[in-house]
């Protein structure tokens, strides 16, 4: 079976068309500023090839170097608007203004040996190609670190469409054997199909690896408190299960462990609301410091923050005491006063693990007594097996206010 390069065309062009026009669909209305560029390329794209075929049947008429020129500056323009994609994904990049100059100069040139098929052919490639290997070291070398295996992926079809490209420019340029664009044969074939490959390749791995990175942010966002960093409530009450479970199973003991900041409604009323946000933040990295990565921090919320901690009592109890002196500690240093904190603690129960909602419901109960003993203690909800703990830290200097 034999396929002539206006069958191929007309094929190309229908397919390029088709998947700018479905572009929405596939990505839901109203589409991204991004998503807009990357379906100006396709129709672009299917202009350019349906125009190099219109010129293609009117050889020789005044119209076929019109169409022809008209058709390289589709191409470039769907070139820009690729290059423009890639910088809204990975920021700008200084290679782009290059991009944009070869992309006027690959039509102008074109203009200027349009007597001449060859050369037009030769010097239009030789732009292009040269246009495209930008875009695969914008790839490698993005302003911002992203997705590196989809990244490679496109700069190597950059890399082969670049390739064949100056393959093109040479073959015209030293030889009979491509001399135009519309030329049947092999040689055109190949670089039609490695051109749409390869174009359509790296939009689409653009297109994914954009996906899997804000799917990746929508998480973090969803499961991290913006404020300090820490997992928030949701993070905590998912996890939890887990970590219960595995307790249970490896007889580890659980504590749940409520930390609460003593008088932070002064801290903001004499300090400002922004004092109050960097001293959450310093209790948070004291945090995210002492908490094994094996045990779970979160922001609770307000000044309250919830602990899971594979820990017997006196662990817990010791670990509250280096808390409060390194956070005190710290306080003192940043802010200028000292934060205190009360907390209540809950454990579970090896014999009859509890839900996490009846852990949590004795540790806030254990809490509040802190808080009404004075402020500036750990208490031990009753049932735990602690008992002698809480009478010890209750003995403990109730904190001063900030
Ligand atoms: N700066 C700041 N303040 C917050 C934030 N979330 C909650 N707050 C404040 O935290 C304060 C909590 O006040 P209270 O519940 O009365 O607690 P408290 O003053 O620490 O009193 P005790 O807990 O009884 O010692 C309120 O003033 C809230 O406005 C936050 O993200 N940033």
């Amino acid at each position: 079976m034999q396929l002539d390069f206006a069958s191929m065309a007309i094929l190309i062009a229908i397919n390029l068309a088709v998947i700018g026009v479905a572009l929405p669909l596939a990505m839901g209305t109203p589409i991204s500023r991004a998503a807009q560029h990357m379906q100006g390329y396709f129709l672009l794209q299917a202009l350019g090839w349906a125009l190099i075929l219109a010129a293609s049947r009117i050889r020789g008429t005044t119209w076929d170097p019109i169409f022809s020129v008209a058709a390289t500056c589709a191409a470039s323009a769907a070139q820009w608007l690729m290059a423009q994609t890639l910088q809204s994904w990975l920021g700008h990049h200084p290679l782009s203004r290059v991009v944009l100059g070869l992309c006027v100069l690959g039509p102008l040139g074109f203009i200027f040996f349009i007597d001449s098929t060859a050369q037009r052919m030769a010097w239009y490639s030789l732009c292009h190609g040269l246009s495209i290997a930008c875009l695969g070291w914008m790839c490698l070398q993005p302003q911002r670190p992203a997705a590196p295996y989809w990244r490679y992926l496109m700069a190597g079809c950059a890399l082969v469409m670049s390739c064949s490209l100056f393959t093109r420019a040479y073959l015209a340029t030293y030889t009979q054997w491509l001399n135009a664009f519309t030329q049947d044969g092999v040689a055109n074939h190949v670089f039609a199909v490695i051109a749409q490959v390869c174009g359509s390749l790296v939009l689409v791995c653009m297109l994914v690896a954009w996906r899997d990175e804000t799917n990746q942010k929508l998480r973090e966002l969803a499961m991290n408190d913006q404020l300090t960093g820490l997992a928030n409530r949701h993070a905590l009450l998912q996890a939890a299960p887990l970590m219960q479970a595995l307790a249970k199973r490896q007889q580890l003991p659980l504590a749940v462990l409520l930390l609460d900041i003593d008088h932070f409604k002064d801290v903001n009323d004499q300090h400002g609301h922004s004092v109050g946000d960097q001293a959450l933040q310093l209790l948070a990295r004291a945090l995210k410091s002492e908490v094994r990565s094996d045990e779970m921090a979160a922001r609770w919320g307000g000044e309250e923050f919830c602990l899971l901690l594979y820990a017997h009592p006196a662990a817990v109890d010791a670990f509250y005491q280096r808390l409060c002196v390194m956070v005190q500690q710290q306080s003192l240093q940043e802010l200028g006063f000292a934060l205190h904190l009360s907390g209540g603690c809950a454990l579970q129960s090896l014999q009859q693990p509890q839900s996490l909602p009846q852990l949590l419901q004795h540790a806030d109960t254990a809490l509040y007594e802190a808080k009404s003993n004075g402020r500036g203690r750990l208490v031990f909800e009753r049932t735990s097996i602690a008992p002698a703990l809480a009478p010890a830290r209750a003995a403990q200097e109730p904190s001063p206010a900030p």
